[in-house]
């Protein structure tokens, strides 16, 4: 079946729509999101200001230092954000770029596509991406950096709030399409709504800011 005919039904008059049944519980045992939610999504501290995160290489670790607490951390299904081994999502948090500074073993890093929005810095020893940059001064998101803040020793980075990218996760293998339905009540349960881009609030800045730069928004 094409994509217009599993859009649109193929051309075949469709039988009217009984009334939905009330919804069945769907059951989610076995349905892992990543690691930092999977046991529930814990708060952060109310007076973190940040602290360091370092690769997983066995030594000359590379190290990054935040020196502030993150904002809009989210799970993200998309396939370019570095995710634990197998995890099927990523968990990803922003920061203000002078914020962040290579503090350790800064030469093993290397950009994993130049041509991407952000411009994710990974160990080349170990792969994981230690922060995504946006270099494009008129990118909506220019002057954040995305961090993995489970790769911190510290607790009280801000937790997860939202699940951004979510059918992507198709694309990397994480889940089937028959699957996803009980992805998405995982996400509800554990309080992260799914989205299958960004969460309203950062569509609307993404729109915002292109509605300005257009000069249709004062
Ligand atoms: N369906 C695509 C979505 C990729 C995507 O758009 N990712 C988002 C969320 S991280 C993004 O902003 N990407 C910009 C970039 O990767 O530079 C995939 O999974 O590869
Ligand atoms: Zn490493
Ligand atoms: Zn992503």
């Amino acid at each position: 079946m094409g994509l217009f005919d599993f859009l649109f039904g193929g051309g075949d008059k469709a039988a009217p729509a009984p009334a939905a049944p009330a919804a069945a519980k769907v059951d989610t045992s076995g349905i892992r999101i990543h690691p930092s939610v999977d046991g529930g999504v814990k708060p952060g501290a109310a007076s973190f200001g940040g602290g360091t995160i370092h690769c997983k290489c066995a030594s000359d670790k590379v190290e990054v230092r935040i020196d502030a607490q993150t904002a809009h951390n989210h799970i993200c299904g998309c396939t370019k954000c570095w995710k634990p081994a197998g995890a099927p999502f990523s968990q990803v948090a922003v920061v203000s770029r002078d914020k962040l500074s290579v503090t350790a073993n800064g030469d093993k890093l290397e950009i994993v596509d130049p041509s991407a929005a952000i411009q994710r810095h990974a160990c080349k020893g170990c792969g994981v991406h230690m922060f995504g940059r946006i270099e494009n001064q008129g990118h909506p998101f220019y002057g954040l950096d995305f961090v993995h803040t489970e790769l911190s020793d510290q607790g009280g980075w801000s937790p997860a709030e939202f699940a951004a990218f979510v059918s992507s996760v198709i694309e990397g293998g994480g889940y089937r399409p028959d699957q996803m339905d009980k992805v998405r009540a995982r996400l509800k349960e554990l309080g992260l709504v799914p989205y299958d881009a960004l969460s309203p609030p950062l569509m609307d800045a993404i729109a915002t800011h292109v509605a300005k730069s257009k000069g249709v928004l004062s």
